[in-house]
């Protein structure tokens, strides 16, 4: 039997099996079985490896935002419009057959916007070019997933199936909880929150599933078996992601209006222009970039369009002065920070400081 089949049936089995307290250990085997699967199946052999034709564009700018989506929502008109480059749009589905990218500028930043074929369910099992989008999509900063406003609710979650199926959690923390193989000495289990969705006896079990016999578990959180899954399965990527309903020129003011309020959302019309200054609002909130600007002693900063560094979210003075020259950092005395991160403006600092967006950085050396 091939993979494809046996994870068929174990879907099929558990959602056959009714949940309850009885059936709780079943399922959570049948669960760690098929993020097993799943987990071969991803792994790149022989026909349809991860990378495709047309796929493996260079990662440039500050950050990478991807579209995924499904065929004719308007990933590419969208490119078109936010950026200077041209990606051809059609009524028709899969007009777009390789990733294509673009650069938005914004805040001194240069992201780069991709467009990618369009997916159909089934991806995640190699449908259509869907594993070498989605496997662009994990190498992305923060996924547009776009859907069409006029269509049902229902290709949201169908767009989120394939990307579980391939490991990818969408706006999660990673669950707090400690794994740690060892050679003797059994499974010791801890948890220091009460937990009302798992137990020690279904950890066991899903533990011996994966052959784990000794270990230290601490559960932190009050995680459900899934989560915990995630954990032993480990390869997990965690990402953000924005739901963009475009099409909202086809709808309702009240359809708009439910739409909008849902968190992660945002609605827009790349055809019309509705929208979409908030658009790059929240690309900019969620990719979490901060702009620092450095001076020198005596002279005022530069705060031009094109002046700053641009820096991840929690970036410290550390990884601002890698940012300038790789042996600054062991250079520095202290660095004086005018801004929001710290109490006093200005304030001297050390290398751990974590900075804020718009910060004025004076780097002192020994
Ligand atoms: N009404 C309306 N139509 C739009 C909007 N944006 C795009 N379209 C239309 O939707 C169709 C598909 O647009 P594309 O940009 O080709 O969609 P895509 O997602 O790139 O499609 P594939 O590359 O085939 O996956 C085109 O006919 C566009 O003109 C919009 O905001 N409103
Ligand atoms: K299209
Ligand atoms: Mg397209």
């Amino acid at each position: 039997m091939g993979i494809l089949e046996k994870i068929a049936e174990i879907e099929h089995e558990i959602s056959r099996t009714q949940k309850n307290k009885a059936t709780e250990y079943h399922l959570g085997l049948l669960k760690a079985k098929l993020a097993k699967y799943r987990q071969q199946l991803l792994e790149p052999t022989g026909k349809g490896g991860a990378k495709g034709e047309g796929f493996d564009v260079m990662k440039s700018g500050d950050a990478r935002v991807a579209m995924v989506g499904f065929p004719s929502v308007g990933k590419s008109t969208l490119l078109s419009s936010m950026t200077s480059t041209h990606s051809e749009a059609a009524g028709y589905e899969f007009t777009t057959l390789t990733c294509i990218p673009g650069v938005i500028s914004y805040n001194g930043a240069n992201i780069q916007l991709l467009d990618l074929p369009g997916i159909i369910e089934g991806a995640s099992q190699g449908k259509g070019r869907g594993r070498q989008v989605i496997s662009v999509a994990k190498t992305s900063d923060l996924i547009l997933m776009m859907l069409d406003a006029g269509k049902s609710d229902q290709q949201k979650m169908l767009l989120e199936r394939e990307l579980e199926a391939v490991g990818i959690r969408l706006n999660k923390k990673p669950p707090n909880i400690y794994v740690k193989q060892k050679k003797v000495g059994g499974v010791k289990f801890t948890n220091t929150v009460p937990l009302t969705h798992c137990n020690e006896k279904l950890i066991m079990h899903v533990l011996h599933e994966y052959k784990i016999f000794n270990a230290d578990v601490i559960f932190r959180e009050d995680c459900t078996i899934d989560e915990f899954i995630d954990v032993v399965q480990g390869n997990r990527v965690y990402m953000t992601c924005l739901y963009v309903y475009n099409k909202i020129d086809q709808i309702s003011i009240e359809e708009i209006d439910r739409l909008a309020r849902m968190p992660h959302h945002v609605v827009i019309s790349c055809e019309m222009n509705l929208n979409m200054d908030y658009l790059l609002e929240k690309i900019w909130e969620y990719l979490a970039l901060v702009r620092v600007y450095t001076k020198k002693p005596g002279n005022a900063p530069d705060l031009g369009p094109e002046d700053g560094i641009i820096l991840r979210g929690g970036a410290t003075i550390e990884h601002c002065c890698h940012a300038l020259h790789r042996s600054i950092a062991s250079q520095l005395r202290y660095a004086i920070v005018w801004g929001t991160s710290t109490k006093f403006s200005p304030q001297r600092v050390g290398l751990t400081h974590k900075l804020d967006h718009e910060d004025v950085v004076q780097i002192v050396k020994k």
